[in-house]
């Protein structure tokens, strides 16, 4: 370096330390005459960024971090053997025969699935009738489906969903009266003789979204009556809401009600206390795990199941109008899919759930081990 450089440069910091010392002299004159002013000595608690500088210490804020293990992944299992069809109004997801479903599934279990929630969809012409009666056929899809999952990956976690709407010809959750209103006796008669035939398949957890009630009570009677309550898990539905989110879902399972809608048995959005009451009434009656559905827009009951039943796992289903939503949001460029599906499961995990049951499962298997 040149001598003349030298001096320059000399000059050049000390012209900056000039300048920093009066930027500090400033700031203390500033923080001395300000009337709401932070203390840069004395005033620690308000020192945060600190603890959540690193993206390992980011993670620790987290009082629950999704795993593999909270996952349950919903599948549509046609009565077709060999169908293979795209639902369109449910992003990625298909409805597949038994012939599809164990090809799909063994990349999946080997990237760590763990669980799976099974839905009928027949399809055959009269495959539907007043008493859903095809629900709990020895020959349907979802019993065969059951056997067939035991026997294929036998680490599984296979649930299966318990209703009626899928397997009647009117498509509600339940047995009707002439007037068009659920016989909630016969329906809980008929759900829980369901819920027992998916059990004695093999079902690991019978999870019953029909909301009559009494369901939870009659189906764990019914097990314990067999013999077979100490190996089931019975997981209730126990805050379902009626609205506008199930749109994809019927069009997948083509359990759209014929008439009127769901809003007699299901929970009106605004039943904060309605849902506190069902939460407390399902534990009661016996259920092992209790599910809020949908999720992220009703966290605040999420939140209260886990107040209530602090006790035992909380379920949250983020349903298919929550899937569908995101998805369409990212493609109109709104968010980033993968940020926002992310974000979505933070906050209901934040709210208190412990169980996920998510369309983005496949999408979290690899997305967990990045
Ligand atoms: N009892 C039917 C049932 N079981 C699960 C869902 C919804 C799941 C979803 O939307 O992803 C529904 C739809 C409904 O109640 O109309
Ligand atoms: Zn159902
Ligand atoms: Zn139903």
């Amino acid at each position: 370096m040149s001598f003349s450089s030298l001096v320059s440069d000399i000059a050049y910091r000390n012209s900056e330390k000039d300048e920093l010392r009066s930027q500090v002299s400033r700031a203390r004159s500033y923080a001395s005459t300000a009337a709401t002013s932070v203390s840069l000595t004395g005033d620690i608690k308000s020192q945060l960024h600190g603890g959540y500088s690193h993206p390992l210490a980011r993670s620790w804020q987290a009082e629950r971090q999704l795993t593999k293990s909270m996952l349950i992944y919903p599948l549509f299992i046609s009565d077709q053997p060999d169908e293979e069809t795209l639902i369109p109004s449910l992003p990625n997801q298909h409805r597949r025969g038994l012939n599809r479903v164990v090809p799909y599934l063994t990349p999946l279990v080997e990237k760590g699935l763990k669980s799976v929630i099974l839905f009928g969809v027949p399809i055959a012409p009269g495959a539907k009738d007043a008493l859903g009666t095809n629900a709990d056929d020895p020959k349907g899809p979802v019993i065969k489906a059951i056997r067939l999952l035991r026997r294929s990956f036998p680490d599984l976690f296979i649930v299966a969903d318990v209703c009626l709407c899928e397997y009647t010809s009117h498509g509600h959750c339940g047995i009707l009266r002439d007037d068009g209103s659920l016989n909630n006796q016969l329906s809980v008669e008929r759900i829980s003789d369901v819920a027992m035939a998916y059990a004695e398949a093999g079902a690991h957890c019978v999870a019953p979204s029909d909301m009559n009630d009494g369901r939870v009570r009659a189906i764990k009677l019914k097990l314990i009556e067999a013999g077979i309550a100490h190996q089931v898990v019975l997981m209730s539905y126990s805050a379902k809401f009626s609205g506008c989110l199930y749109g994809p879902f019927r069009d997948a399972a083509g359990s759209c009600p014929s008439f009127g809608d769901r809003r007699c048995y299901q929970l009106p959005p605004g039943g904060r206390g309605l849902a506190r009451r069902a939460i407390h009434r399902d534990i009661a009656e016996g259920a092992d795990i209790i599910m809020v559905k949908p999720a992220s827009q009703y966290l605040d009951i999420i939140s209260d199941a886990k107040e209530i039943g602090k006790d035992m796992p909380v379920a949250a289903y983020q349903v298919s109008g929550e899937y569908a939503m995101i998805h369409a949001a990212a493609k109109a460029g709104v968010f980033d899919l993968k940020a926002m599906a992310e974000e979505a499961t933070q906050g209901i995990l934040r709210a208190g759930a412990t169980i996920v049951v998510s369309y983005f499962t496949p999408e979290f298997l690899d997305w967990l081990d990045n």
